[in-house]
């Protein structure tokens, strides 16, 4: 059983239900509006006056369970309602990651021509004015974005210029890929290749969706994922959906989940590419057969490549947020697809990061400037990265069925490069000792408890390759890196491994009780 909490701050002035910044979606809706702006690119969007900051209190946190689905209940995913105050670190500047203020604006998912031009039916149109209503409630909500981020005339032209970029195709590596066709299916087309979907068609569930198998009238087998989320209103359904398929759309990467389509009648459906072998997390905590370590490394240096193509080749930053066993899908050739882009983000290339709430993700993935800040940065997925790559390594979920969080488990054993206690006993020493002892090197320093410790997806990718020397030299040019990042982060400095152990507990107590 999957649980989805709710956290709230008492204490606190309590936001009102439309007053919550939610994660969203006003590109979509700057694209739609586009046609209104293109010959007037100097447009610009109302916004009221910065709230005055509440002071900090204590966090005293009530739980309020939410939702239960058929999941894993080894690791909830959380939704932690936390008003965030203030914009932390917002004291210093300089280049490192907590330097500079970070109040973020509200997310742009895009929606690109082929979108724009197939949303002819009242469904559609209903979706649109949703959105509309949807994004002027959220202007009006957030925050003045302070002198680092000005919604200027410049700003929306670079950004309309930009929007027009990725529509254009797709730059990877220096190589322009032609637009992705994707397409919009009508309902009769999806209900006919999942046998309406039938339940002997269900592959996965989720705690937002279901995923069916399906083949298309051509013979392409697909996946199609049909958004459920029960508990929220249409509104936000629409929103939640748009905010994915805007993100998925852009994505054209071996190692990330590949969107063929979207369908909006008789339900909001995304058309996924299919995976043969399905999730990661069934392979690994599902099946009684050892997947072997072969395989297990190729995961880990797949699902790096495609967090280093979200973070650093894409066109714009994408942060993924929610990287677990379960959203690693499997290629016919056990090639890793990240998948799920329910909860990405895009980050602007000026924000140093971003601040969000409510916090959601997967208890046991959740890094801790996340969980108590609701920080969000390249590093949140690093440490998922990071506790994925000790799930490879050790064959245990990131929290087990006694409700133990791997993290916890394995930092006093990665610290002494215990390999023997730490290796899965059902690999039974069949793997290559020097990937091993890479993947935990790597996993020890993707967990740090300090996102600036933490290196970077391009840094991850050479560790595990053994690219760029020594893993004893890496440690040092890491550190050293790390300190002068640590300068800018006061605050930070007297945040031991011992509090975060601590925090990292009284978080799981929480969303466990
Ligand atoms: N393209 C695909 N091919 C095969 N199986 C898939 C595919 N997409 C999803 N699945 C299966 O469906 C499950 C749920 O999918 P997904 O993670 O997208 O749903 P969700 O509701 O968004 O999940 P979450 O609870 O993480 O939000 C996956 O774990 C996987 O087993």
């Amino acid at each position: 059983m999957k649980v989805v909490w709710v956290l709230t701050r008492l204490g606190v002035k309590s936001f009102g239900k439309s007053e919550k910044i939610q994660d969203a979606l006003t590109m979509s809706v700057e694209e739609i509006n586009r046609g209104e702006t293109e010959e007037n690119p100097e447009i610009e969007t109302e916004q009221e006056p910065e709230p005055e900051p509440e002071p900090e209190q204590e966090p005293n946190v009530a739980i309020k369970k939410l939702e239960l689905s058929d999941d894993d209940d080894t690791s909830p995913r959380g939704v932690l309602e936390i008003p965030v105050l203030g914009t932390p670190d917002s004291d210093h500047s300089g280049s490192s990651s907590f330097s500079s203020s970070c109040v973020s604006p509200p997310q742009k998912p895009t929606v690109t021509p082929q979108l724009r031009e197939s949303h002819s039916g009242s469904h559609w149109k209903s979706v649109i004015e949703a959105l509309k209503k949807k994004s002027r409630r959220r202007f009006s909500t957030i925050p003045s974005l302070g002198s680092s981020y000005d919604v200027s005339k410049k700003n929306l032209k670079w950004k309309l210029a930009r929007i027009r970029c990725a529509e254009e195709g797709i730059d990877y590596e220096g190589v322009s890929m032609p637009k992705p066709s994707w397409r919009n299916f009508d309902y009769a087309e999806l209900s006919a290749a999942t046998d309406n979907f039938s339940p002997e068609n269900l592959i996965g569930k989720g705690g937002h969706a279901e995923v069916y198998k399906g083949c298309l009238s051509d013979g392409q087998v697909v996946a199609v994922k049909r958004i459920t989320k029960k508990e929220k209103k249409d509104e936000d359904r629409i929103s939640d959906f748009l905010s994915e398929l805007g993100i998925i759309a852009h994505i054209n990467h071996p190692n990330a989940a590949r969107l063929l389509g979207f369908g909006i009648d008789g339900g909001l459906h995304l058309v996924l590419q299919f995976s043969p072998h399905g999730s990661l997390s069934s392979l690994l905590f599902g099946s009684s057969e050892c997947l072997e370590w072969k395989i297990r490394f190729k995961v880990a240096a797949g699902v790096a490549e495609g967090l280093q193509y979200l973070h650093h080749k894409c066109h714009r930053r994408i942060i993924h947020r929610d990287i677990k066993a379960s959203n690693i899908l499997l290629t016919q050739d056990y090639d890793a697809q990240i998948s799920d882009f329910g909860l990405a983000k895009w980050l602007p290339e000026k924000w140093a990061h971003h601040v969000v709430f409510p916090i959601e993700g997967t208890f046991g993935y959740l890094a801790p400037e996340y969980f108590m800040h609701g920080i969000v940065d390249e590093k949140t997925d690093v440490f998922a990265f990071g506790v994925l790559l000790l799930e490879l390594i050790t064959g245990r979920r990131a929290v087990d069925s006694s409700r133990q969080s791997l993290v916890i488990w394995a930092k006093p054993l990665l610290d002494t490069s215990s390999v023997k206690e730490l290796a899965d006993p059902r690999l039974e020493h069949a793997y290559d000792p020097g990937e091993m002892r890479r993947a935990m090197y790597t996993a020890s320093v993707c967990i740090h408890h300090l996102p600036g410790m933490r290196p970077q997806m391009n840094r991850v990718v050479q560790l595990l390759k053994a690219e760029g020397g020594p893993l004893e030299q890496n440690q040092k040019s890491l550190s050293t890196a790390s300190r002068s990042l640590l300068f800018n982060a006061c605050d930070l400095e007297d945040y031991t491994c011992s509090n975060y152990l601590n925090d990292l507990n009284r978080h799981r107590q929480l969303v466990m009780e």
